[in-house]
């Protein structure tokens, strides 16, 4: 049987973690130690120039600037940019209220964009809030809005179903 490929760390990052290491910590345990530096961000988000900010009971913020090398042919992003930050704060909100051997995944996404993201927008913060976390499912809204002028460019609403993993 061939060997797992081993996990790439980003420049500049603590060693990527796998799965089995975290799987005993809550969520907000894993969230906190990525903002203390201790564990890597989630490489989707730094990939998108995104960083976690603020990490709270069932809240989140990550911030970050567009990085133009993501843009699209017309010269905005794709909504699906939009999206995946959007969803790592939605399933980031949710996950700081799970516990250790449990974790959510997205099972339901919906998405509003009222202004475009182009690759000269400043600074933009998304932050997501856990509405209700059960035992088998749970649901949480999204916010993405220009950091200095307050503006909404885009909000969503999801859902969880939450797995055992233990
Ligand atoms: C324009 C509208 C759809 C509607 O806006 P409304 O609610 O009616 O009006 P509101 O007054 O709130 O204006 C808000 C801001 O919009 C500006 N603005 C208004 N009208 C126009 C106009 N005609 N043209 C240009 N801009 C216009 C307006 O000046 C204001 O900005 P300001 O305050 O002046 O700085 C807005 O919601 C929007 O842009 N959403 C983002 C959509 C998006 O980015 N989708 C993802 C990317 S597409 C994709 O991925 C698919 C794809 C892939 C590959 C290839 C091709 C496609």
């Amino acid at each position: 049987m061939t060997a797992p490929r081993p996990l790439r760390t980003a420049p500049g990052q603590p060693p990527a973690q796998t799965t089995s290491d975290l799987l005993g910590m809550t969520g907000r345990e894993i969230l906190q130690g990525t903002l203390d530096g201790r564990f890597p961000g989630a490489p989707i988000l730094s990939a998108l120039g995104f960083r976690l900010a603020q990490v709270g009971h069932g809240s989140v913020v990550f911030e970050g600037e567009p990085d133009d090398q993501l843009l699209g042919p017309a010269g905005g992003m794709y909504g699906g940019f939009v999206a995946t930050l959007l969803e790592s704060a939605l399933s980031a909100a949710v996950l700081t209220r799970l516990a250790g051997g449990t974790r959510a995944t997205s099972v339901k996404i919906g998405m509003d964009i009222h202004r475009a993201v182009r690759g000269d927008t400043r600074t933009l913060r998304c932050a997501g809030t856990a509405i209700h976390v059960g035992p088998t499912t749970a649901s949480a809204e999204a916010r993405l809005i220009g950091a200095e002028d307050g503006e909404l460019y885009a909000q969503a609403t999801s859902m969880y179903a939450i797995l055992r993993m233990l």
